[in-house]
């Protein structure tokens, strides 16, 4: 058989550079592919509710429903915005190898405001709250966009900075040359990694794609994705989350962290164990988080970010 493999992405630069990069791959297997492209805010036809499909991430639900109706086979995200909870039927195929994990702070070239008052910009709480733990005096403003508009309105305003994944800059050549490696701040789960989904009964595609994998990226995210699903519960929380592993002493190491919209609250895991114990690492991770107050802040998170 050697049927076409549609390749479903959204339409940003850096949504169809990860689509693009899956299809050579795949090409360079020697399968016949086409990329879809569909608009971020698409349509939605479907002859049942998203809710009863389990369908819920805002990056993702357009591509999920494409293929839930047979418009593509396979959809290319970045994986940190992908829900942990997968929607019925349709799988994890191929986590690829990771890319930088670092968050990086795009500034104008002046560095006063690190110490002084400064005012830096981000659309995530995740940042917004870390920015805020370690700059308490700061003001952080809201940005949102794909990077190519974040990176416009940076320009635009007289913020001293904002926010970006190293990763995203650095696919579509858009990291100039004044930006700080944030290597304090613990990135988003799986934030430099790119997932390819597909439908779980579709044998000719899970096969072409599964060679994509990677292993160690897939097993890294599978814990820092393990600890977020086990701290949040479906809402989205300012939570970092990043495991490595390493080669010399065959250990994982992992760092993950939930913090209050503020920033004022911080609770940290951070421990290394053998790689044979990474099964339920981020498990306990979040155990550990939520009995030591964890679960009364996300309790408080709940009720803060219900709209
Ligand atoms: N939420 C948007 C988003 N989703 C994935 C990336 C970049 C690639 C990655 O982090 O894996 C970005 C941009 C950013 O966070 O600055």
């Amino acid at each position: 058989m050697s049927k076409v493999i549609r390749i479903g992405t959204r339409d940003s630069e850096l949504a169809l550079w990860q689509a693009h990069t899956v299809q050579k791959k795949l090409n360079d297997l020697g399968y016949k592919t086409e990329i879809i492209a569909v608009k971020s805010d698409g349509d939605i036809i479907l002859d049942k509710p998203l809710y009863e499909l389990g369908i819920t991430g805002i990056f993702t639900k357009t591509l999920d429903v494409a293929m839930i109706n047979g418009k593509v086979d396979i959809a290319v995200h970045s994986m940190k915005d992908v829900p942990t909870a997968l929607p019925q039927g349709i799988i994890q195929a191929a986590v690829l190898e990771r890319a930088n994990t670092l968050d990086i702070l795009v500034h104008k070239g002046n560095f006063d405001f690190l110490n002084e008052n400064g005012t830096i910009a981000s659309g995530s709480l995740r940042r917004k709250a870390q920015w805020l733990n370690k700059y308490p005096t700061h003001l952080v403003e809201d940005l949102r966009g794909n990077v190519n508009t974040r990176m416009q309105k940076l320009k635009d305003n007289n913020w001293n900075g904002a926010i970006f994944a190293a990763a995203g800059l650095e696919r579509i050549n858009l990291k100039p040359s004044e930006f700080i490696d944030l290597d304090w701040m613990i990135p988003a789960p799986a934030q430099g990694a790119m997932l390819v989904v597909a439908m779980q009964d579709d044998e000719y595609v899970l096969d072409a794609v599964g060679q994509l994998n990677h292993l160690e990226t897939e097993i890294a995210t599978y814990i820092e994705r393990q600890f977020l699903r086990t701290l949040e519960g479906g809402c989205t929380a300012p939570i970092g989350a990043i495991a490595k592993y390493n080669e010399k002493d065959d250990t994982m190491y992992f760092k993950g962290a939930l913090f209050s919209l503020d920033g004022k609250q911080k609770f940290e895991v951070e421990k290394t164990v053998p790689l044979i114990e990474w099964k339920k690492l981020g498990f306990f991770a979040a155990k550990e988080i939520l009995e030591k107050g964890g679960a009364q802040l996300m309790e408080e998170l709940r009720s803060q970010l219900k709209k």
